[in-house]
């Protein structure tokens, strides 16, 4: 890929905006948002999440122009076989709310007893130089915590306040931003990708 430095972001999700912008600007990387280019939201027929990442990536690179860097991101539960998955942002029905969502995960998960509640964050991001790029950039990371019983802390977004970090002795949500992007399956996918980028431009 030639020299990276304008992009749109294919996603509705203010907290992924908020997450992937503080990591894009300071690499001089000018960062769109969709609904600059009023990008609908793309329905996620896909049954993994690179496939929905892909539609998502296409999409709003067909619309904007520009090359487009998709998320598709969730949350598999070991106790619940790797629920929600690619359903996490739909796990309580539409319209998504991260709210229901969560109350919905502490609901499933009421008679899980502690030592046995272990999870993944996975995320997937996918860069299209253009609509039709035949060799997507695709990386995807994961994040292990435990889903707590109670809600706590303010940050994040999503399932954060419900996912417990052992090592750092906090929720996601109890976590500062920076802190976050360090050590999340977002933070840790993009710099994959930005590896791969630079082996790419330097081939
Ligand atoms: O770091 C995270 N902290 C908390 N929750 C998270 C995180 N990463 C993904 N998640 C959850 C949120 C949502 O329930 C689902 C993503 O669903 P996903 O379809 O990829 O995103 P979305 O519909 O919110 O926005 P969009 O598709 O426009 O990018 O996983
Ligand atoms: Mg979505």
């Amino acid at each position: 890929m030639s020299q990276l430095t304008e992009l749109v972001l294919a996603s509705g999700n203010a907290g992924k905006l908020k997450e992937l912008g503080a990591l894009l600007a300071p690499l001089g990387i000018k960062v769109h948002a969709q609904s600059e280019f009023a990008v609908p939201e793309v329905e996620e027929t896909g049954l993994t999440f690179v496939e929905n990442a892909l539609l998502k990536a296409r999409e709003a690179s067909r619309i904007s122009g520009l090359p487009a860097l998709a998320d598709d991101s969730g949350l598999a539960v070991d106790a619940l076989d790797g629920r929600p998955g690619i359903y996490s942002a739909r796990f309580a029905g539409e319209p998504k709310d991260d709210g229901r969502n969560n109350d919905k995960l502490l609901e499933a998960m009421a008679e899980v007893p502690e030592g046995s509640r272990g999870a993944s964050y996975w995320c997937v991001l996918v860069l299209l130089e253009h609509p039709e790029d035949p060799v997507p950039l695709i990386v995807q990371a994961d994040w292990r915590g435990e889903i707590l019983a109670h809600p706590r802390g303010e940050g994040g977004f999503g399932y954060d306040p419900l996912f417990w970090l052992p090592d750092q002795g906090a929720s996601a949500a109890e976590l500062g931003a920076a802190e976050k992007n360090r050590l999340s399956h977002r933070g840790r996918a993009l710099s994959a990708l930005l590896l791969e980028l630079e082996r790419r431009s330097s081939s």
